[in-house]
């Protein structure tokens, strides 16, 4: 294999049309390489076709075109391996509920062909923090539990790749952190993560890696740091003793006067020093008492490149 745990090219996908609605294309010749090893996020609008690129890893929608290869397994020439290769904690908490969560587990590794003496359960109970309701009906599992034991069911045949569908959508603080500290494991273990999400803050924390989608295309693939140094726009805020009047900052330096007497000056980084910007403060007489810069974050970056849709 390739040090690629997921290689797809010139995927496309179009939905057929009915009477009432016209043909749609939801990907429009995607290549994307995604590392072994690594927490990769795919994001992007909504509609931009990321739910349509995991269900087709997840072998849910055939691909109108294109190559898609799981951990070396082409999807069209070898599709039971390729399908073993991947689990996938989807969106929608549909949950058989009169199954326990042993059960429940159970049955899902039967219909993966996992043989009893290589199922896992107890196991997989204990990581997703469900050993205790074992053996309750999945009707009285709260609905952050419910979210647990897809995690777990996306587990049982021991995938290499995890994907992730907007796992963090609408869950409360504690039980965000409690999977993403699972992903931490998991990803510690070897596997693969790509997840999608919604919260860009959540995607800088956790992911090296980030493809942002739009209209069906990648738009931009980078290393997380990359994606956010392509912002050349940083700002430095200054606090003087007194305010100050006869500034004159270098050519291409924007000033905005914050609430509290915070003086925030953002500048081109490849054009303009953060030394020259402090100089034209304390040529124009300021005496700082306090200095603190902002970085671009991802939202930035999503927003330039998507246009700010979504
Ligand atoms: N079964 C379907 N039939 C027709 N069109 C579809 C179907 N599923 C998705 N689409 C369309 O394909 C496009 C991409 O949808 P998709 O659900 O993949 O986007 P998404 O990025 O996952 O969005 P979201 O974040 O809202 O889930 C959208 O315009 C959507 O309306």
């Amino acid at each position: 294999m390739s040090d690629n745990a997921i290689e797809i090219s010139g995927l496309r996908k179009v939905y057929a049309g009915n009477g009432k609605s016209p043909a749609k294309t939801a990907l429009d010749g995607v290549d994307l390489d995604v590392p072994d090893g690594s927490i990769f996020g795919l994001l992007g609008p909504n509609g931009a076709g990321k739910s349509t690129l995991i269900n087709i890893l997840a072998g849910l929608v055939i691909k109108t075109e294109g190559k898609v290869r799981i951990w070396g397994f082409d999807q069209d020439v070898n599709p039971r391996q390729s399908r073993a290769a991947i689990g996938v904690m989807p969106q929608e908490l549909n949950i058989d509920p009169f199954f326990t969560p042993a059960e429940a587990l159970e049955v899902q590794a039967g219909l993966y062909g996992v043989p009893k003496t290589q199922r896992r359960t107890a196991e997989i109970l204990e990581l997703i923090g469900l050993s205790d309701k074992a053996d309750a009906y999945a009707r009285t599992l709260s609905g952050g539990m419910r979210r647990r034991l897809l995690l777990g069911k996306a587990l049982v045949h021991h995938p290499q790749v995890l994907v992730l569908d907007e796992p963090t959508a609408g869950v409360d603080i504690e039980l965000r952190q409690m999977l993403w500290s699972n992903v931490r494991k998991l990803n510690d273990r070897g596997m693969t993560i790509i997840l999608t999400t919604h919260y860009l803050e959540e995607a800088e924390e956790m992911c090296d890696e980030i493809a942002i989608i739009d209209h069906g295309r990648v738009v931009a693939r980078d290393a997380t740091s990359a994606l956010l140094g392509r912002l050349d726009a940083k700002t430095l805020l200054i606090r003087t003793e007194t305010a100050l009047t006869g500034l004159t900052l270098p050519e291409g330096v924007r000033r905005e006067d914050r609430p509290g007497g915070m003086l925030a000056l953002t500048y081109p980084r490849t054009r303009v020093s953060a030394g020259a910007v402090i100089a034209a403060v304390q040529e124009a007489g300021g005496v700082i008492t306090d200095i603190a810069s902002e970085e671009p974050d991802l939202e930035d970056v999503f927003l330039s490149l998507t246009g700010g849709r979504g």
